[in-house]
């Protein structure tokens, strides 16, 4: 579904050239959900941007065989900005459904997706609320509600929970990952939280510093139904985080 192969993204600035990643290579199948850790600063976000299409790069990426070299179709992608990803002067149910109308779909098939979505995340009664009339948390789920709409095959996530506070985070985790698991989405979840990489991947790509490369592909062996109490109490996953807390570590020595 998604490749990368010696993926380099440099950036040139006022006489200054930083290479953000460097012959990065990674394959995701269809239907996975991977996440993705690292230092601050080692391109977590440069990284889902090229595959997004919105920056260019050398190497190569491919989503389903394509060289992405702009938006991909079937792809949606979630950012860390709730507050500035939703257009303040539409209602919850415009902002859903604006990618549906350019998608080109009819109004009755635009109504029951915007519909089912909205009632996925948990927010049937929001249709006609403005975005600035919603909780941080709210408004990311009406972001997720977007992209979801969308139906996409791949859905691509930048740090989507790090501005909300530690009981919605982990309610919006389990959203994601009840979603993942009923609509059969590729998801590769960016975030610099190890813990939540652990909980919500089935594998962990852990990124090195700058100039980034990966690390570590590590199969995350938890059992896949996951709960937040369960899960997180497991022996297994103390070691996970633990040894994926010291990779990082490593990096920044
Ligand atoms: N537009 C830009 N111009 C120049 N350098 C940039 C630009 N965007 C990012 N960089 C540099 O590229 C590197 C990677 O940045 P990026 O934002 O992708 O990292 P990140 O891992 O997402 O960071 P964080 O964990 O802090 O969110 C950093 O050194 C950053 O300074």
């Amino acid at each position: 579904m998604l490749e990368l192969i010696d993926l380099t993204k440099t950036y040139q600035g006022r006489g200054r050239t930083v290479t953000a990643l460097d012959r990065l290579s990674l394959q995701v199948d269809a239907g996975e959900l991977v996440c993705v850790v690292g230092p601050s600063g080692c391109g977590k976000t440069t990284l889902l941007r090229c595959v997004a299409g919105l920056l260019p790069y050398e190497g190569q990426v491919r989503v389903a065989g394509r060289p992405v070299t702009g938006p991909p179709e079937h792809t949606a992608v979630v950012f860390q900005e709730y507050g500035r990803s939703l257009f303040p002067w539409l209602t919850v149910r415009q902002n859903v459904e604006l990618p549906l109308k350019e998608k080109g779909l009819d109004r009755a098939r635009r109504t029951e997706l915007v519909t089912e979505s909205l009632e996925a995340v948990g927010l049937a009664g929001a249709h006609d609320a403005h975005p600035w009339q919603l909780s941080g948390g709210m408004q990311q789920r009406v972001a997720i509600a977007r992209a979801v709409a969308y139906e996409p095959s791949l859905l691509l996530m930048d740090e989507p929970f790090a501005a909300v506070d530690a009981q919605t985070r982990a309610d919006l985790e389990d959203l994601i990952l009840r979603l993942w698991q009923r609509l059969e989405m590729t998801v590769l979840f960016i975030t610099h939280d190890i813990d939540e990489a652990v909980y919500l991947g089935r594998r962990v790509i852990v990124l090195s510093a700058s100039p980034t490369t990966v690390l570590e592909d590590l199969k995350i062996d938890l059992p896949a139904e996951r709960d937040q109490l369960t899960t997180r109490s497991l022996p297994r996953f103390a070691e996970l985080r633990g040894h994926v807390y010291a990779q990082i570590q490593r990096t920044k020595q």
